[in-house]
């Protein structure tokens, strides 16, 4: 193992660099107290890529993002993009980091910390204690499928308009077999349970991933209990009594939506951490990109309103899972997990009974302050 881990940093559009620079403080105290090693560089991504080289990710930030141990990212997008041509949005340049680093394998892991249990949307009852992870695969689907495209519908006098918009679910059983391999192993280490999502009732991309689930479950991990569930009952149920579940896997939008829902399940989007994992390189470790759920959030964007601590945990899940640092990931969860035990709270976690909430970089402050306690 390298004494000093390769870390690029992506902290991107709207919140994202607000957020990032709390993790980069985060980073700073396991370097000064943890004996731990960063190489740090930074670079950039998404719109402000697009401000400075005229594309979302130039091709040696995607040649760094492809040699270093991990990458870091905050989000990308906003309304100041959005009306330009589709294939320099930000968005593409996050699309075109997971599909060429081919990180298939998007862990969004939805907890909700007792101090929260009061601040989610539903019954403290069908919140308290919840623990899952979504495993959503993230490099195919309909956000990559062809043919795609927006265009002339010659043919067709009666489609006032005259415009198709087209995408293309599509999924090979060799990528349903490795994220559902990525599912059944995380599984293994957790209560031993996964819910596939799909909709096999109307789509034929879906019968083949129930059928290909089921495949890798016979023939690798008979010891894990498999469901299967179409989506959109999966998405009721994860509101109606979300504790059911331990892993769900799922495809690219589906994970995509699911995700968001269960954010709300533990108080706050601003809360949700990911992992996107490639397989295993030379070194055991996977190819990994960090980000947190949420986006550029806009509305808040330069107004230290952003809560930090999905982009905190997203790096603690690299200190996990690219780093082999265990205890110091569990150190940092439980550091957050303190701070908001303390009462300490951004805008988005405030309930109805209001106080004053701290700014990004005030609970950035807390997190170090509970970690060098
Ligand atoms: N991974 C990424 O970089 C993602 C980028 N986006 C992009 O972000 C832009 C905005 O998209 P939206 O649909 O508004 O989603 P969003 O996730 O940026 O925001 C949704 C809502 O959650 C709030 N929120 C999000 N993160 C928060 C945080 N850390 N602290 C406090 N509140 C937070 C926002 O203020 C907003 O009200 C779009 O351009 C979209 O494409 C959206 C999702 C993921
Ligand atoms: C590329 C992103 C904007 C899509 C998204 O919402 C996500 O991955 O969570
Ligand atoms: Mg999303």
């Amino acid at each position: 193992m390298s004494d000093s881990y390769s870390l690029l940093i992506l902290p991107g559009d709207g919140i994202g660099p607000e957020v990032m620079a709390e993790v980069v403080k985060v980073i700073d105290w396991f370097q000064a107290n943890h004996g731990l090693k960063f190489d740090l560089s930074h670079d950039l991504v998404g719109g402000s890529a697009y401000d400075a080289h005229g594309v979302p990710l130039t091709d040696e930030t995607m040649a760094r993002a492809q040699s270093v141990d991990a990458v870091l990212l905050g989000a990308v997008g906003g309304p100041r993009y959005d009306a330009l041509d589709f294939s320099v949005k930000p968005e593409r340049g996050l699309l075109r980091l997971r599909k060429e680093m081919d990180l298939f394998a998007n862990l969004r892991p939805a907890q909700c910390f007792d101090a929260l249990a009061d601040f989610s949307s539903l019954k403290r009852e069908v919140v308290a204690g919840l623990d899952i992870v979504i495993v959503r695969e993230l490099t195919s689907g309909v956000y990559f499928g062809q043919p795609r495209g927006i265009h002339a519908d010659d043919n067709n006098p009666e489609n006032e308009g005259g415009r198709v918009g087209i995408n293309t679910q599509r999924y090979t059983s060799g990528e349903i077999r490795r994220v559902a391999r990525s599912a059944f192993e995380m599984a293994q280490r957790r209560r031993g349970k996964v819910c596939s999502m799909e909709k096999a009732n109307v789509m034929e991309s879906g019968i083949l991933w129930r059928e290909e689930v089921q495949w890798v479950h016979d023939n690798e991990y008979p010891d894990v209990e498999l469901s299967h569930m179409y989506a959109d009952n999966g998405l009721m149920q994860l509101v109606r009594q979300p504790g059911q579940f331990d892993v769900i896997l799922t495809d690219n939008l589906f994970g995509d939506l699911l995700s968001d829902a269960a954010a709300m399940l533990t108080g706050s989007l601003g809360m949700l951490p990911s992992a996107s994992l490639g397989a295993p390189m030379e070194n055991g470790r996977p190819k990994a990109l960090y980000e947190p759920v949420h986006g550029s959030a806009p509305d808040i964007a330069g107004q230290g309103k952003a809560n930090p601590i999905a982009c905190i945990l997203s790096f603690a899940m690299a200190l996990r899972y690219s780093f082999d640092q265990g205890e110091a990931a569990s150190q940092l969860e439980r550091a957050v997990e303190r701070v908001l035990a303390e009462g300490v709270r951004t805008a988005d976690l405030m309930g109805p009974e209001g106080g004053r909430p701290v700014s990004t970089s005030e609970m950035g402050d807390r997190i170090i302050a509970a970690l060098s306690a």
